[in-house]
């Protein structure tokens, strides 16, 4: 079976020996001669050179694939991927082949190309995650999009992926670009989880003055129970790294944070489908605010670094809330896949997507068990929803910032206690006769149900 493949950057080249290493015969293709050159090297130190072929142009790779054909991209995402794709259409790229962009593109992106390239072939999206490590041994793919060309290709994607007790985390979770819609909240999910593994160690570094190695021995005991997660450990190796004068390697980093664009995509989204992912926004709102800290208009913003106080946290208590606070970040990106499922008509099935997160993929964790069984099990979980109350209580008064602890407590208590959405109501009626709604569900102004002599002016 042979595949194609475009862009050779680091998901690309380490994918490219999965694929072939799993039996494909490989055709690619990189603007870097350099690449593909590395490449070779690569798969002659590995004995499977002889089912890889670079080509120098995409004529080339056309002329050399027998149709139809299945063509991967894994270009940076944006103009670059409408480029490759028409110039395979220039080399000759025919009805039945399938071209899967793979890279972490916008969602819309891959709708509108759906409809710009129908008539030309068949253009499918697919999320990959996993990074250089994942890509090279078996990462996971969120693929979308109906049978046509992925039949040829999908059962070479389920050997190609990871696994979970024998399952692929390989499937095509939905219709049109459900695949990159889904990497994009993985993404955002993601962008929650760090941020709350950061701001655990804040506590208890800063909170409770524990140098990184302790608080790495913490997070490595954590991670032999159900809170064991690839995030949570690379965070406890990280923790545990020394330069050669002994110093804390965490303590030479700058705290800018970067972002390529995924998380805020999924925070835009929520929001303009009204669907409310208060950790997942709040994570990328962090990673602004370090952006921020020493600009020009910072300075002016910013206070006097504020002292913090110590504070003591039972160490029980604070794993059953990041326990907790975890599996609402999870809840929150799949109820933004749910909404976007149901308003775009893309049948995403959940069960399907929390398959292919279940290793390979970032946010690859033990406790995917316990988000597969739904809200009704969140609300079993009373100690840990007292310890999340408890424990970001506890962390704000430290003085210290935890926006996503916070956001998740924030979330939960809204989901779950008392609202003030009824006075926030009354306010638009009151100033602009919005209306309101009674619990009886009649729907009404103010002034239809009492007097109001004189409003306030
Ligand atoms: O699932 C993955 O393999 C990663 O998420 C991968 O896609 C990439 O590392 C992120 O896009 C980084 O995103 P930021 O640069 O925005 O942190």
């Amino acid at each position: 079976m042979q595949v194609a493949l475009v862009g050779l950057g680091v998901m690309g080249k380490n994918l490219a020996l999965n694929l072939i290493e799993k039996g494909l015969t490989l055709v690619a293709y990189d603007t870097n001669p350099d690449a593909g050159a590395e490449l070779i090297s690569q798969a002659q130190s590995l004995g499977i050179a002889e089912r890889l072929h670079i080509v120098s142009d995409l004529g080339d790779m056309i002329k050399r694939l027998e149709a139809p054909r299945s063509i991967l991209l894994l270009v940076p995402a944006g103009e670059l991927v409408d480029k490759v794709c028409s110039d395979l259409v220039e080399a000759g790229v025919e009805k039945d082949d399938i071209i899967v962009d793979c890279g972490n593109s916008n969602y819309k992106d891959g709708i509108a190309r759906k409809l710009k390239y129908q008539n030309k072939f068949e253009f499918a999206t697919m999320g990959i995650s996993g990074g250089a490590e994942g890509a090279r041994h078996g990462p996971a793919m969120m693929a979308s999009g109906s049978e046509g060309g992925w039949e040829r290709i999908e059962p070479w994607f389920e050997k190609v992926a990871a696994s979970y007790n024998g399952d692929s985390c390989f499937a095509r979770v939905g219709q049109s670009a459900s695949g990159h819609f889904v990497k994009m909240v993985h993404n955002g999910i993601e962008y929650a989880l760090m941020q709350l593994i950061a701001e655990v160690y804040q506590l208890l570094r800063f909170g409770t003055k524990r140098s990184p190695e302790e608080v790495a021995a913490i997070f490595r005991s954590w991670s032999e129970g159900r809170l064991n997660s690839y995030l949570l450990a690379i965070s406890a190796h990280i923790l545990e790294l020394k330069t050669e004068q002994d110093e804390a390697l965490v303590d030479l980093i700058d705290n800018k944070v970067g972002a390529k664009g995924t998380g805020l995509w999924t925070a835009q989204n929520a929001l303009e489908l009204g669907i409310a992912v208060p950790s997942l926004v709040a994570a990328v709102q962090a990673r602004h605010l370090t952006n921020t800290i020493d600009t020009h208009a910072a300075k002016e913003m910013t206070y006097q670094t504020k002292e913090t106080d110590e504070i003591n946290v039972d160490l029980d208590e604070l794993k059953d809330a990041f326990y907790l606070a975890s599996l609402l970040c999870y809840r929150q990106g799949l109820a933004l896949i749910k909404g976007a499922s149901r308003a775009h008509q893309w049948k995403v099935d959940l069960a399907k997507t929390l398959q292919t997160w279940r290793a390979g993929c970032i946010i690859r964790a033990d406790y995917l068990d316990d988000i597969a069984e739904g809200v009704e099990f969140i609300d079993t979980l009373s100690n840990e929803t007292k310890a999340l109350r408890k424990v970001a209580g506890l962390a704000v008064s430290s003085g210290l910032a935890f926006p996503v602890l916070s956001a998740t407590q924030n979330y939960i208590a809204t989901l779950s206690t008392a609202s003030n959405g009824h006075l926030v109501q009354a306010q638009r009626d009151y100033f602009g006769e919005h209306g309101i709604k009674t619990h009886q569900g009649e729907t009404c102004h103010l002034t239809d149900l009492v007097d109001i002599d004189q409003k306030v002016r």
